[in-house]
């Protein structure tokens, strides 16, 4: 990129061609509409010409406008690129939406509209030059379209070097003339708008060279295509459309989980963020190391269960995207183990990667490097990680990323790959590019002994911010306590009771009063002072007592049947997928409310959201695992593998048949199919992909005598020679085909060793 430098004498010179991004210094940038034979090219500045074109003007205004901002240098399209070179102008058709979107401020200088006219009259709602901004050709032409969506500060002037206003406060003005929608003006991520619309933009404006008018949606496509002038504009779209095909395919292959969507779940499952209760960290002296010392990369926030941990990564994540738009990238993720979608290393890091691409699509070309030639197996097989930390590397080097914060909640959650995913994190720490982790666990030793490793890392330990991790516990407890006295309408004696036990007996750890407060919601009024001292101190103590609870209901059994088949399943299973997995609930399937209020009757161990059933928190599925597994799984876990796999088998035999969803052609697309309401899958959805995982855990380890029936007209041979076929378009329905090929590989692997005498 060249550059534009104002000399002493008031004319200008260019700079030479600066290659990298750390070697461009901030710059202003020009956008107006050209004027046949009156621009001052490349060659004019070169040879010493044309400074009686009328084009010069536009120059020094420019010029003027960046040395009233305080930049020294500035951009005009007009002379900054040497079009007589095709290589230089293929770069600079691929760059110009980033060059716009990195200048400090983009000037529009509208020839047409003139200032010279005063207001209306007194009192009157619009200025003189309004009607002419309105129809101004700006507003007409292809290439102003990115000029006006990509940087973030445009501001227009008039004819005489008047300033009218930037694109914010002339927002509703240009919304109207341009149909743009006002999050894409300010600067919101542009894959948010699908293809149809962002083409919209561009339907009524015109470019001189008709294949122009595809080539300037490059960058608002995030898409690279060299420019063959002379191929025509239906080709030149052809050629567009055809990579943004290549480019939605990449996306939605990526594509794991939206970790924005997961935060929004997870705060509300949690009760909704409290600010009061995490903007203690805002003010700590570490996290602003970390945040403002350059040299400062990893923060690693440290502490107990249910100390706050991913409420503090939600509130800070908020905090930083008010602090970076502009600036830098965020990018979040939120491990869960009880959820296998979300708790791999692989799964981090496509996560991560599919917010950033989000915010910025050029990013997409380091994933289309190696998806374009290996597809969707790319990010399924067993190299995938090392395809994925390459792509990560390269991504975050490349020149054009300002800046990205990446947080990862929970390693402690990542159960697939948590080594070689601290590995990576410490070693991209390490790496000479604008980017800051911030990472969260429990205090666990294996995690502390790799983040060691890290040069310049930050440790932030809950335990030792006690005095305010403690006021921030002080603040959920008078706000939950404050919403119970509302909910239940407790009396003052009753409301100070209630707020004196959770302040004593909270320990720091927010958990704690969630659960507690939680219970209290099922207590009536009158008996909350009685019951007070049924909520023993300390979480361990908090769980064995709902475990007693559920022990001596008249629906013990059941309720610890459901917790042994929550605990095993590889994903959170729905209601309905609930009552056909869990035998005794199989009379209840066409009564999802029943079942619902026996989920209610497992104590708070259980949450149940969009019908769907979760774990009320990691540590609760813990206590289960460990210090109630004698309780819940009195005959080991892999008797509840054997159910799931049993129960799994009957569902999809008994519901799996020829085109369920109606689709009638063969070859219908996969991705186009919509479940029908009701779905014919939704209760045997799990089983399809998960009965073979249940079978070989079943079997793993499993004595001679016990052998899972794999044999000859056993039910598993019975199950494929009935329902094999319609098990695969299941799966397929499911978008589950690749799982479904790996258990298939699972399942032979099994038969081989259990078949073998
Ligand atoms: N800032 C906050 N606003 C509202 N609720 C909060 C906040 N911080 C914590 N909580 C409450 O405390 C509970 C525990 O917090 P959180 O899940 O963040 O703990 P954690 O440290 O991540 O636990 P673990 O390490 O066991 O996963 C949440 O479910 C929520 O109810």
């Amino acid at each position: 990129m060249r550059l534009l430098r104002r000399c002493d004498a008031g004319e200008f010179s260019l700079t030479e061609d600066l290659i990298g991004d750390d070697s461009i210094p901030p710059y202003a940038i020009l956008s107006h509409t050209w004027q046949e034979g009156e621009e001052v090219t490349f060659k004019d500045l070169t040879d010493g010409t044309g400074q009686d074109k009328n084009g010069y003007n536009k120059i020094r205004f420019c010029g003027q406008q960046a040395e009233h901002d305080g930049l020294n240098y500035f951009w005009v399209d007009t002379c900054c690129i040497d079009k007589s070179n095709y290589g230089e102008l293929q770069e600079a058709l691929n760059s110009m939406f980033r060059w716009y979107r990195k200048a400090v401020k983009c000037y529009v200088y509208l020839l047409d509209v003139s200032t010279a006219k005063r207001k209306v009259s007194d009192g009157a709602s619009e200025f003189a030059w309004e009607p002419a901004f309105r129809v101004s050709r700006w507003f007409t032409r292809g290439w102003t379209l990115q000029e006006l969506i990509a940087p973030g500060s445009v501001e227009f002037s008039s004819r005489e070097w008047k300033r009218l206003g930037d694109k914010r406060t002339l927002t509703q003005q240009v919304r109207k003339i341009t149909g743009i929608p006002e999050s894409a003006l300010q600067g919101g991520p542009l894959p948010q708008f699908s293809i149809n619309e962002r083409l919209s933009w561009i339907q009524h404006r015109q470019t001189k060279l008709e294949e122009d008018k595809a080539y300037a949606l490059l960058g608002i496509f995030g898409v690279y295509l060299a420019p063959i002038y002379g191929e025509g504009k239906v080709r030149a779209f052809k050629r567009l459309m055809d990579e943004m095909d290549k480019w939605d395919k990449c996306i939605q292959d990526l594509y794991l989980t939206d970790s924005r969507n997961d935060k929004k779940r997870i705060e509300d499952t949690k009760g909704g963020l409290l600010k009061d209760s995490y903007r203690w960290i805002l003010g700590n002296a570490d996290f602003q190391r970390w945040r403002d010392d350059q040299q400062s990369r990893l923060l690693w926030i440290k502490g107990d269960p249910g100390k706050g941990k991913t409420m503090l990564l939600c509130g800070v994540a908020n905090e930083l995207t008010g602090l970076t738009t502009n600036t830098a990238l965020l990018s979040y993720f939120f491990c869960q183990s009880t959820d296998s979608r979300i708790n791999s290393a692989t799964a981090v890091l496509r996560g991560l990667l599919n917010m950033l691409v989000y915010q910025q699509p050029s990013l997409v070309s380091h994933i289309r490097k190696k998806h374009d030639h290996a597809g969707k197996r790319l990010f399924e097989d067993t190299n995938t990680w090392i395809a994925l930390s390459e792509i990560f590397i390269d991504v975050l080097q490349d020149p054009s990323l300002k800046g990205a914060y990446l947080m990862v909640d929970a390693l402690d959650e990542c159960a697939t790959g948590l080594p070689k995913l601290l590995d990576f994190i410490v070693q991209t720490s390490c790496m000479p590019a604008h980017v800051k982790w911030i990472v969260s666990s429990r205090n666990w030793p294996a995690i502390e002994e790799r983040i060691e490793r890290a040069g310049q890392k930050v440790k932030l330990s809950l335990e030792l911010n006690a005095d305010s991790v403690s006021t921030a516990v002080q603040f959920y407890i008078r706000h939950r306590v404050a919403q119970l006295a509302l909910d239940k309408r407790y009396n003052e004696k009753e409301k100070s009771a209630v707020l004196a036990h959770l302040t004593s007996n909270a320990n720091d750890t927010f958990l704690w009063v969630a659960l507690v407060c939680q219970s209290f919601g099922d207590i009536p009024r009158w008996k909350v002072l009685e019951k007070l001292e049924a909520f023993p101190p300390g979480l361990d103590a908090l769980y064995d007592r709902m475990m007693q609870h559920i022990h001596s209901s008249d629906d013990a059994d059941l309720c610890k049947r459901i917790l042994a088949l929550i605990a095993i399943v590889y994903r959170p299973v729905t209601l309905d997928e609930l009552a056909y997995l869990c035998e005794p609930l199989e009379d209840m399937a066409d009564d999802l409310a029943s079942v619902q209020q026996i989920v209610g009757l497992c104590g708070s161990f259980l949450t149940i959201r969009s019908g769907t059933v979760y774990f009320v928190h990691q540590s609760a599925k813990d206590f289960l695992c460990t210090k109630a597994a004698s309780v819940i799984f009195p005959s080991g876990t892999k008797e509840i593998h054997r159910a799931i796999f049993s129960r799994s088998l009957q569902v999809m035999s008994k519901t799996l048949r020829r085109d369920m969803y109606g689709l009638r052609t063969l070859g219908y697309p996969a991705d186009q199919v919509e479940p029908p309401d009701p779905d014919p899958l939704a209760a045997s959805r799990y089983s399809c992909i998960y009965w073979i995982d249940h079978l070989s855990d079943w079997n793993d380890g499993c004595s001679a005598h016990n052998r899972v029936p794999l044999q000859d007209q056993g039910p598993v041979d019975n199950f494929l020679r009935m329902k094999y076929l319609y098990w695969l378009e299941a799966l397929s329905l499911c978008k589950s085909m690749p799982k479904g090929v790996i258990s298939m590989a699972k399942l032979e692997t099994l038969m081989k060793v259990i078949l073998t005498p």
